[in-house]
């Protein structure tokens, strides 16, 4: 479903990514690992077309990402606050996204039932502008949006940083019926070790640009990667 092909960035002499070949089948739960730095924010913002590649593609469902739109009514991402519109509340941005995304307001509740949990009522209905939401708070907005109007592809940096430990548990169960009941691909980027493998069936560990573990073992997938990160 996802094809990165001979993928580079280049800033002036440092290559800060290198893939030769990496694919992403449907449905599948990718993790993405690796230390500060190693190109995970990166990786993730080519393939969404935010950054240009020095050199190879990335294709979703066969479409050039860089050269075509379709894909991006299919694709669902929260990279970072800069993705939410912080003039708004909560609520104003969920119907301006209703209305994008053409769902009936019967849809938008029926989305939002879904994250009752996580939101945890300090979200809806709170008269709060986006801008003034906590760290926690702003992520669950964000990733509650990443997945309206039924995305095939999601993609989470860093989803569980700055939530409380109730809410990591929270969104791990969301994530994990999403992928059930819709078939979601995810790609999620973490430096939670523990969450990761727990909701990826893969995990692949990036360092300095290159992968160098992709490790599909649910077995074996903590080990690898204690040893890795422990040094
Ligand atoms: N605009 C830029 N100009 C120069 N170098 C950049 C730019 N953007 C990213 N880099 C470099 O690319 C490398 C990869 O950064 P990236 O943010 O993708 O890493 P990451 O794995 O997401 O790190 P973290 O875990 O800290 O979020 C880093 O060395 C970073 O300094």
């Amino acid at each position: 479903m996802i094809q990165i092909s001979q993928l580079k960035k280049q800033y002036k002499d440092a290559v800060v990514l290198d893939v030769p070949s990496l694919e992403i089948a449907k449905g599948e739960c990718f993790g993405l690992v690796g230390n500060n730095g190693a190109g995970k924010t990166t990786l993730f913002r080519i393939m969404l077309d935010l950054v240009r590649a020095t050199a190879g593609s990335v294709t979703i469902n066969g479409e050039d990402v860089s050269k075509t739109e379709d894909w991006k009514a299919r694709t669902g991402a929260y990279l970072d606050e800069h993705m939410l519109l912080a003039y708004l509340t909560p609520d104003e941005y969920f119907e301006t996204l209703r209305k994008i995304y053409g769902l009936s307001a019967a849809d938008l509740k029926l989305h939002l039932d879904k994250f009752v949990e996580l939101f945890n009522d300090e979200v809806l209905g709170k008269k709060k502008y986006i801008r003034d939401l906590s760290k926690g708070n702003l992520k669950k907005v964000g990733i509650a949006a990443a997945l309206m109007g039924n995305p095939e592809v999601v993609f989470l940096d860093e989803p569980f940083e700055n939530l409380d430990p109730s809410s990591q548990i929270r969104l791990k169960k969301l994530i994990l019926r999403e992928k059930e009941n819709s078939k979601v691909t995810f790609l999620i980027s973490s430096h939670d070790l523990n969450h990761v493998t727990e909701i990826c069936e893969r995990i692949v560990l990036l360092e300095k640009g290159k992968v160098i573990r992709d490790l599909r073992e649910k077995t074996e997938m903590m080990a690898e990667l204690e040893a890795y990160f422990t040094g």
